[in-house]
Order: C-alpha cells, then structure tokens, then sequence
C-alpha cells in the first residue's frame, strides 16, 4: 500500500472526481458511509454521539456522518464550532442535507461548549488533511475540551491539528484520539512514535479513490500489511531438500549473554533455513547443542567472546551481533567478516555498535547487507535527529550512501531499501519491547537470506513475519507477559 503526502492526496481527490467522474459531494458521502459502516460495526444505539464538526470538508464529512447516522437512529448531537465565516462547498451542501428535528447547535464561544457528559462517543471532524498552520483560539479551546472529556473520541481521517506529512511543534493543540478512521490510505504521521499520542488505533476504510492514480503516482513510502507481505512469500517446492534453503551461519554471543545466540538460533531455524551453524565461545557449547539439537556449533578459541572467523565457504549469509559484546577483538572478527563475505550479511545489536565506533567500516558492507537498528543504535551510527521526520529523512540517505537494507525498529518498523524508499511494517506490538526480540529478528531474516531472497524482500517480510508472530503471541499470552521465545514459538507462514 502506498502512503502519500497531502498534496498528492489532493491530487488523488481531485482525479478521481474529474476521472470516475463523480461529484465532490458525492465522493464525500462515499467517505461519510465508509466511516458510518466502520463505526457501526462497533458501537450500539445506546451511546450518544458528539460529532463536532469544523467548516472545511473534514467538518463536511462530520455533518454528512451525523445524518447518515440520525438515520440510523443513533443518538446524534452535533455542534459545528463556528470559528470563521468560510465554508467549503461541500461542508455547506451537507448542512443544507441536515434533516430537520436533528440536533444541530453552533458553537461561537467557548462557553457554548456542551458540558462533558460520561459514556458518551465523540466524533471528531474539525479539521482533516487541510490542515496549514497551528491551532488556535476556538478551535484550541473545543480540542483541549474534547482531550479533556473521558469519552471516547474517534477522529475523521485524522486527529485534529496533526500534520499529516510533516513535523508538528512541541506545543500544538491537537486532538487525541482512541481511533482513527482515515481514508483510503495511512498517512505518513501514522508511523511515526512522536505522533504516538495522536493517533490511536488507526483503521483504513476504502472510499474508492482512483487505483490507478494511486498505481501511477510514485512516493517513497509505503505500507507493507497483510497481501503486501503474503506477495513476497515463495512457496517451498515439493522437490526441494535442504540444500536449496540455504547455510546460515550465526555468529553470536558471549559469557552471560549465551541467550542472544539461542534466540536468534531458534528463529532461524523456525524460518525455514535449510541449516544452521552457530559460531559461539567455548562457554556456549553445550549450551547451544543442548537447547538447539538441529543447529551444529563451531566453538571460537576463547571462552567467553568471539575472537576468530570461521572459513565462509560453506555458507550462503551470516548473521552476526546478538549477545557479542564490544571487545577489541570481536571487533577483529567483523572486520575479517567485511573483509571476506562474499554473501549478504544480517549485522545487528554489537555488530552495529562496532560498526558505529568505526565507521570506515560502512564504506565496506557487501552488498545485500542488512542492519537492524533499534533508534539509539540508529543515533550512534548515522547521528542525531530533532524529530522522526529528520531521523527518516536520514535513514533514508544512510541506505543510499552505503546501499544497504536498513530496518530501523520501532511500533511501525521502517524498511529502508537502498534505493531510499521506505516500508513501514503493519505488524507487532508493544508487548516486543522486552529483550531478546531484536536477536528474533535477526534469526528471522538470516533464515530468509539464506534461502535467497533478496535482501529488500528478507526485511520486508521478516520483520511483518517477525510482528505478526508477536501480535500471535500476544493473543496467547497478553502483552504484558510477552517474552521473546513466545515470539520464536510463534513463528511460521
Ligand atoms: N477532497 C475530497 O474529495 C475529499 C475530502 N475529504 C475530507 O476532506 C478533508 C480535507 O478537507 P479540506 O481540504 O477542506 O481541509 P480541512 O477540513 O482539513 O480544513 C478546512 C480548512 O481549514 C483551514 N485551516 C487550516 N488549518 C487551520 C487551522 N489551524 N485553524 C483554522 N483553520 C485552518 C484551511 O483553510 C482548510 O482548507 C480530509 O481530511 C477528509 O476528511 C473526504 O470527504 C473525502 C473526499
Ligand atoms: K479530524
């Protein structure tokens, strides 16, 4: 699914309506039953409605939702804040369209505010995508009312007040909504963590906007959910033997931090490697052929850290960072590994830590390679950034520069493609913010490397793999109780 900044998401609008054809009114009842066949779904008729509308067509949505649900005989109170005397076009049609005996009151003044009233649902509809400059005065003050209220608050399109496709200031005034319902397509602000208390549970709801509008127009961002992710799969052939899925090599851990590398190890092997080495101390043997009887295991010279690099002949990737450590000579051992890959590597946690601390390093990567920052190990290697827009935008040189796949982790994990395009993932949960997910990860996409899938498409659809095994997990356990094998048990596709 692509994402589209607002200006070609005005284009998309206005093709649509000039192409299909259809009427702007039209299209705008298109989106107000959309909304109106999401909400009820889910609330009943007991609930009383709020819906507060602006004047633009985001307030215009808002009206033609309130009638369409007064219809419905659900409980609709509506309040347009009357902050200006502009109107859109359509936003004036749809009061025309208001039936008579619905509950219809202008808000002029912030006194005019209705009293919160407990259990009831409130619709926001003040401003959508339009939005150009902060919020102020009126509007600021229905918007604190409304975040104010213990109700529980759904907003058209998008939270009132929040960008869509660029940084807001610190002390914007912006709606903070249970739900989002937005049409057509996420927006950018959605996967962001700095929006994180502006978005709340966010739905897409199709209103027929024009495909190939969308197929044609290009943008460097995009959504990978579900059939995005179920398109990269390749199917395991009948003929296939364990050869064809390749030889990962997983060089991983050190004393005490043994856990990293059977993580790691067992979501390799639970994503379908042919098979797997795992390059360990002498302290982790038996550890390691204990808890994982499928995996062959290659003891270093040391007891406790990496110290030496095996001969890479026989493997088609290597994995390597979890539960490393820093010392000077695993250091040695990354940069023999740069030195001599001639097949893609998965760098992560300490891997990325050494590369940060030598950055000449970046300069060498193979091809294909892929690193899996979390932000602050993002921050130590490409530096800081003053929002998640900056730190996007320089994810996104980071990949160009060194051609490599970057996965940079958080609640909408972003892969970054060497070409600079960035794919958000749909999948996960914050009950995978615990440690030992991060080296899942790295298991995961090692295993698909290894069975050859080009690196754009291991990230890609390992880290939805990867989410969609946590939100599993979740399900069974709860997030709270969330741990990282929960997450490796729950693996598959
Ligand atoms: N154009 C279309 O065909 C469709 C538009 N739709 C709705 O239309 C919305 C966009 O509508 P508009 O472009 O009319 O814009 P909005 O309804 O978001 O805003 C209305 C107007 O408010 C003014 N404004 C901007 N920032 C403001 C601020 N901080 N304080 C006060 N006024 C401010 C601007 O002049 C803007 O045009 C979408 O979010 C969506 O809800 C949907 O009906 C689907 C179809
Ligand atoms: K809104």
């Amino acid at each position: 699914m692509k994402i589209f900044n607002v200006s070609q998401i005005r284009a998309l609008d206005a093709h649509t309506i000039a192409h299909e054809p259809i009427t702007s009114l039209d299209l705008m009842e298109r989106a107000a039953k959309a909304f109106v066949c999401w909400y009820c779904a889910r609330f009943d008729h007991q609930q009383t409605v709020r819906i507060f509308c602006g004047k633009g067509n985001n307030g215009g949505d808002g009206l033609a939702i309130a009638r369409l649900l007064h219809h419905k005989e659900y409980l609709v109170q509506v309040y347009v804040v009357d902050y200006t005397e502009q109107a859109s076009d359509d936003f004036r049609a749809n009061l025309e369209r208001m039936p008579q005996g619905a509950p219809l009151h202008f808000i002029k003044k912030q006194d005019e505010l209705p009293a919160p009233a407990p259990g009831t649902i409130l619709i926001d509809a003040l401003l959508g995508s339009g939005l150009s400059r902060p919020v102020e005065g009126l509007l600021a003050a229905v918007i604190r009312a409304i975040n104010q209220s213990e109700a529980t608050v759904l907003s058209v399109d998008i939270a009132s007040g929040l960008y869509a496709d660029q940084p807001n200031g610190p002390e914007d005034v912006i709606v903070q909504p249970d739900y989002t319902v937005t049409f057509q397509l996420p927006k950018l602000a959605f996967m962001l963590p700095q929006n994180n208390r502006f978005i709340g549970d966010w739905q897409v709801v199709d209103i027929g906007l024009s495909a190939d509008f969308i197929e044609q127009e290009s943008t460097p961002y995009y959504f990978t959910d579900a059939a995005v992710a179920r398109a990269l799969i390749r199917p395991r052939l009948k003929f296939s033997h364990k050869g064809t899925f390749g030889h990962a090599l997983l060089i991983a851990g050190s004393y005490g931090k043994m856990g990293a590398a059977l993580l790691a190890g067992s979501a390799c092997l639970r994503s379908g490697v042919g098979l797997l080495t795992a390059h360990v101390p002498r302290c982790g043997y038996s550890i390691v052929q204990t808890y994982m009887p499928e995996a062959m295991t290659q003891v270093d010279p040391h007891e406790e850290i990496i110290t030496a690099l095996p001969a890479l002949e026989p493997y088609s990737v290597v994995g390597m960072g979890p539960g490393l450590g820093k010392d000077p000579q695993t250091l040695r051992v990354l940069e023999a590994l740069i030195a001599q890959a001639q097949v893609p590597l998965v760098l992560d946690a300490d891997a990325l830590n050494l590369l940060a601390e030598n950055p000449a390093l970046l300069q060498k990567l193979p091809q294909g390679t892929i690193l899996t920052p979390h932000p602050k190990e993002f921050q130590r290697l490409a530096g800081d950034a003053a929002h998640d827009y900056e730190r996007l935008a320089l994810a996104r040189r980071f990949a160009r520069k060194y051609q490599v796949v970057l996965c940079l982790k958080g609640g909408h994990t972003a892969v970054v493609f060497p070409d600079g395009t960035v794919h958000f993932n749909a999948t996960g949960n914050a009950g995978m913010a615990t440690g030992g997910t991060g080296d899942v990860l790295t298991g995961v996409l090692t295993a698909l490397l290894a069975q050859k899938y080009p690196a754009e498409q291991a990230a890609q659809l390992g880290v939805y793999q990867h989410g969609a095994a946590g939100d599993r997990a979740a399900e069974q356990r709860t997030q709270t109780a969330l741990i990282a094998s929960d997450v490796v048990e729950n693996l598959g596709w």
